[in-house]
């Protein structure tokens, strides 16, 4: 059997006080360009996933998040063409900050009753039952 390559990313639903969830839609150039995701990345040696996140929040969207306030919701677990991705996925109500897009991305604050009309990559669809469940 061939070796796959077991990628393992951390994402965050973000949820404000009007139970709207953040996406940011993902740059032309990169894998799955277009689709919009969950704010994170992927976990470096070293790191924990929480760590990765409060990390990748910060950078990518400028908000400080304290590890207590992240909590696991479920994960995705997908087979893409060239690497298997693993991917926890947290829920956070609370961080400091505004969220503003630093690295230029479309970010989107999204009702749990239109996270469908997102185009989202296929690791994602499976999730977004729990998370409509969660918020509706
Ligand atoms: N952050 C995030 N990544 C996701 C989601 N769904 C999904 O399939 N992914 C995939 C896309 C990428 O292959 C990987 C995330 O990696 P990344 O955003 O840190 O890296 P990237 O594709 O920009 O690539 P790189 O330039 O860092 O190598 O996980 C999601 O909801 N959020």
């Amino acid at each position: 059997m061939a070796d796959i390559k077991l990628t393992l990313v951390a994402a965050c639903a973000l949820v404000d006080a009007d139970k709207r969830v953040l996406l940011a839609q993902r740059p032309e150039g990169k894998a799955l360009a277009g689709l919009w995701e969950f704010p994170g990345g992927k976990i470096e040696p070293g790191e924990r996933p929480e760590q990765t996140l409060i990390r990748e929040l910060h950078e990518e969207i400028g908000i400080t998040v304290s590890e207590p306030c992240l909590a696991p919701l479920t994960f995705a677990s997908h087979a893409y063409e060239t690497f298997h991705l693993l991917m926890p996925l947290y829920i956070c109500r609370r961080w400091e900050g505004m969220v503003v897009a630093r690295e230029g991305q479309q970010l989107a604050w999204v009702r749990a009753s239109k996270l469908r009309d997102y185009p989202m990559p296929p690791a994602d669809i499976p999730l977004l039952p729990h998370l409509i469940d969660l918020l509706l």
